[in-house]
Formats: C-alpha cells, structure tokens, sequence
C-alpha cells in the first residue's frame, strides 16, 4: 500500500539522512521521487547504488505517491502537505508546524505507536531534543509515574540544519586565526568556543520556543498534562549529537538501580554508566547511531522521588530522520 514513496527536503541535513536509512534499512519502496526547492532541482543525489535527480517541489510532484517522508523548514511544510493529502498520499512531517495539531498524531515508536491510529493523512514526529528526553522518560513513567522534569540540553549545530555547521567550521577557523569575532547568521552569537542559551525566540514567560516544545510536546506524546517539565535549552560547538542532564521527579520512589535496570531493558536505548571506568555517553559516541545514549544513573541528592541522569542522541537520526522511518515502517505494517 505504501510503495511510491517522495522526500521532501531530500538535499538537507535530515533529508540526506533519510536517504541513508531508506538503504540501510531496506524500507519496501517500488518508487522513490526526491523533492527539494529550485535551489537544488537538478541536482543529482546517490541513493544507495542509483543516482537520482532532485525534483521541484509543486503540486503535481505527488501524483501516484502513497507517502511522503518530509524535513524542510515549518512554513514549506504548512504549504505542500496538503497537495500531497488531497491527492491520497499520508505525510510522515518532521518540521514544527503540524505537531500541536489536535488532529495530527505526534509520535515516537518507542512510546506511542498507538496514536498513530485515525490519523487524517498527517503525522508528525517531534522536536529533536523532545525525541530523545521521551524515550528515556517511557519506562521511568510506565513504572513509576512522573510528576516534574528538570532538563537542560546541550544541542548541537546540526540542529540548525547544514547552515549551523558551516556557521560552526566558519567561526572556530575565524576564532583560531585570530579574525576576531566571526558575524553569526544562524545562531544569535558567534559560537566558536562559546555556549548560547537561546534556541528559537522568546516565547513564554522568559522560556524560548524551542524550550516550551519540550513542555508541550511531551505531555502530548504521553497524553498526560499533568507533566511538569523545566527546560533550559542551550547551544554548543559541537557539530552532532544532543546531550541533556535530566532529573525526573517520579510518583513512586525509585532507586538508581532500578531506574538503571528499566533504562537497559527498554527499546531505543543503550546504556553506558560506569564512572569509575570514566564511562558514559558523549556526543562524539552517539554520531551515527540510533539510540539513546544513558549514563551517570543516580538518586537525586536533594529531593526524595528524583533520579539523575545524564542523555545523548544523535538529533538528526533519533532526532529526526530514524523516527520519520521508524513511523513510516510502522504504517507499512499497519
Ligand atoms: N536538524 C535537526 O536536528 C532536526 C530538524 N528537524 C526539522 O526538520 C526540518 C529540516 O531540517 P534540516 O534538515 O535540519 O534543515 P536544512 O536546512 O539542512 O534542510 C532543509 C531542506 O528543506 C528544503 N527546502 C527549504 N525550502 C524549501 C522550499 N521552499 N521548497 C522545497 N524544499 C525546501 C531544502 O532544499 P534546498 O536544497 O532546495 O534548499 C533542504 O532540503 C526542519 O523543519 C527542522 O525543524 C527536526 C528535528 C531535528
Ligand atoms: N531546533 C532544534 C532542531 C529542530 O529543528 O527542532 P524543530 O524541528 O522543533 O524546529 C535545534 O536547533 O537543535
């Protein structure tokens, strides 16, 4: 049923990703169309051993298409994803805008397959940084209920799309020849050897855009609005691989080798914790994999239900491109 399949947003940082993992993980697609703006129409892009050519983004391109894996920016989505629903395709959209939507389904595999269902032809997958801090809440939550997040993230360049890692190579060559400040365009701040705490704008009560998705998107993908989370969001030169300490506050007391024994045993994450070893994840460790990276598991030393950790993943696979496939295999199935 689901055959012909488009991406959309084939030549960015997500996009070429998706691509990878269509070939990897040998999605059953009889026809596959990459659509990009004029910008990149005409280019020729390796898909496995063939070399396909970017089409241009409009109306006619979903034709005989039954399902479109989408990653461009949230206004193209908010545009295009209804030619392709009106002309019968379902859309897998990684962009922003659709995943508030009461009638778009948000969903992470991992955690809530079942929403899935009764979708109206658009299913979103969530923010990066959200993708990665819900897979590790799942089976905290299922055992122990949550009451209270506190999160700060460490989030990469790529997060910004391939423009934030040529603005990180500019500026780190910039700052080591000694150019002085190099003039930002993505990031609000020059950020060669420098932290930026503000990723998206100003949206509420002092917390930035990107910092209340986590507080919107996770009470949506659990269904629950009794959630509290705390985010401070913060970016850092590094080109791949977002980092979060994390610190759940649960319903039920749980100690730090039961939250360690319900993080190894669930789906989607890998857990490296042994600090005598000088072992845990960083973000050079998670470049290139699809799992949630858990370690420094411990006891909240201040509060009597809170556990302590400390959570990297690699944004542009779990983040982004290996969820929009994990939905897509998902309806594949359905
Ligand atoms: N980077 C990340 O870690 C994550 C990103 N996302 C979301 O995924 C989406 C894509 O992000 P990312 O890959 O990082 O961004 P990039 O900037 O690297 O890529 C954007 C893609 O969208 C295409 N595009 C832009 N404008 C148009 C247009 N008018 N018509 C058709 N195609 C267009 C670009 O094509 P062209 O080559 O023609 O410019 C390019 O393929 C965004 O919504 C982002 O929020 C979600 C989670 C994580
Ligand atoms: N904004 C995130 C990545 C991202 O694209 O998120 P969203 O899809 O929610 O805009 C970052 O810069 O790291």
């Amino acid at each position: 049923m689901y055959e012909n399949l488009a991406l959309v947003g084939a030549t960015g940082a997500v996009g070429r990703i998706v691509l990878d993992q269509l070939v990897q993980r040998q999605l059953p697609y009889k026809t596959l169309k990459l659509l990009a703006s004029s910008r990149s129409a005409g280019t020729q892009v390796k898909v496995g051993d063939e070399t396909k050519t970017v089409e241009l983004l409009e109306p006619s391109a979903f034709d005989g298409v039954d399902l479109v894996i989408a990653s461009t920016p949230d206004e193209v989505s908010a545009e295009f994803c209804s030619w392709a629903v009106e002309r019968g395709a379902v859309v897998v959209d990684e962009s922003a805008f659709w995943r508030m939507d009461p009638k778009v389904p948000l969903i992470v595999p991992e955690v809530n397959p079942e929403a899935i269902k009764g979708h109206h032809g658009i299913i979103a997958s969530p923010n990066c940084s959200t993708t990665q801090m819900v897979v590790a809440m799942a089976p905290i939550y299922r055992a122990a209920g949550i009451r209270r997040v506190v999160v700060s993230t460490y989030q990469a360049t790529s997060g910004a799309g391939l423009a934030g890692n040529v603005e990180l190579e500019k500026a780190t060559q910039a700052a080591l020849s000694k150019q002085g400040n190099h003039t930002a365009e993505t990031f609000q701040h020059d950020i060669a050897f420098n932290l930026i705490p503000q990723i998206g704008s100003e949206k509420h009560e002092g917390y930035t855009s990107e910092e209340m998705k986590m507080v919107y998107e996770t009470r949506k993908i659990f269904g629950d609005d009794s959630i509290q989370v705390c985010p401070t969001c913060v970016r850092v030169p590094v080109m791949i691989g977002h980092s979060e300490s994390i610190l759940i506050e649960t319903e039920k007391p749980l100690s730090a080798a039961e939250a360690r024994e319900l993080f190894a045993a669930a789906p989607g994450i890998r857990v490296i914790d042994d600090l005598s070893q000088k072992s845990y994840p960083m973000p050079r460790d998670c470049d290139g994999c699809d799992d949630v990276l858990i370690g420094r598991i411990r006891k909240d030393l201040s509060s009597e239900n809170g556990i302590a950790f400390w959570c990297v993943s690699d944004n542009l696979r779990k983040g982004a491109a290996t969820n929009a496939i994990q939905i897509a295999e998902l309806l594949m199935k359905s």
